[in-house]
């Protein structure tokens, strides 16, 4: 399948996903552990964890990460080494920037996923310079939301169903655009692709 623009540096597609997919990879996901949330984590194992942000718990969502670069506090690490099944939805996000964006696009190499509930967000942010140009994000579950890019004068909606494929670039990946996620309607699995940066 391939993307269609949606706005400058905004691309999406329905339905990139069959139902039949949607359901085992939503339970894949839903069978990788929680259970940081009662003891120190490491960082060489996949499993979601609540995040602490100036000794306050990050409310709203869970989230896991493996590939390199990731966030490990205080500069980028390389995490939990990439599932067999998150392999094979890389080789498909790399296809869709390929088609779509990019023919030179490298290869995707790093990989979180977010798991919100009913009424889960994320707060507004710019994603960190550590990582490349494009981040593409599938949406799993059975929850759909919202995701709002703004700026000081701009403002772009898109809302994600279970089965869609966004990805974002310049201008909107970069300050002083922020995005945020709204909206959630049930559980969803944001699961959300990056390069190094260059
Ligand atoms: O849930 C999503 O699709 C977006 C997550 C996000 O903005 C991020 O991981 O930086
Ligand atoms: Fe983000």
């Amino acid at each position: 399948m391939t993307m269609r623009q949606v706005a400058d540096g905004l691309w999406f597609c329905l339905d990139e996903f069959s139902s039949r997919e949607n359901n085992r990879i939503a339970n894949y996901l839903g069978s990788v552990s929680g259970a940081g949330l009662d003891r120190q984590l490491d960082q060489d194992e996949f499993h979601f964890r609540q995040l602490m942000e100036d000794g306050t718990a990050v409310k709203g969502r869970l989230e896991a990460a493996c590939g390199t670069p990731v966030w490990g506090g205080e500069g980028q690490v390389t995490g939990p080494a990439v599932p067999a099944y998150l392999q094979t939805l890389t080789e498909r996000a790399d296809l869709l920037v390929r088609s779509s964006i990019d023919t030179l696009h490298a290869g995707f190499s790093s990989i979180y996923v977010d798991l919100y509930e009913e009424g889960g967000s994320f707060v507004p942010h710019t994603d960190r310079p550590i990582y490349g140009p494009y981040v593409l994000g599938m949406s799993f579950g059975v929850g759909s939301c919202e995701i709002v890019f703004s700026s000081a004068d701009s403002e772009y909606r898109l809302t994600l169903p279970p089965r869609s494929v966004y990805c974002f670039g310049p201008p909107l990946r970069n300050e002083p655009w922020v995005h945020e996620v709204v909206g959630v309607t049930g559980r969803r699995f944001g699961v959300t692709f990056r390069t190094e940066a260059p």
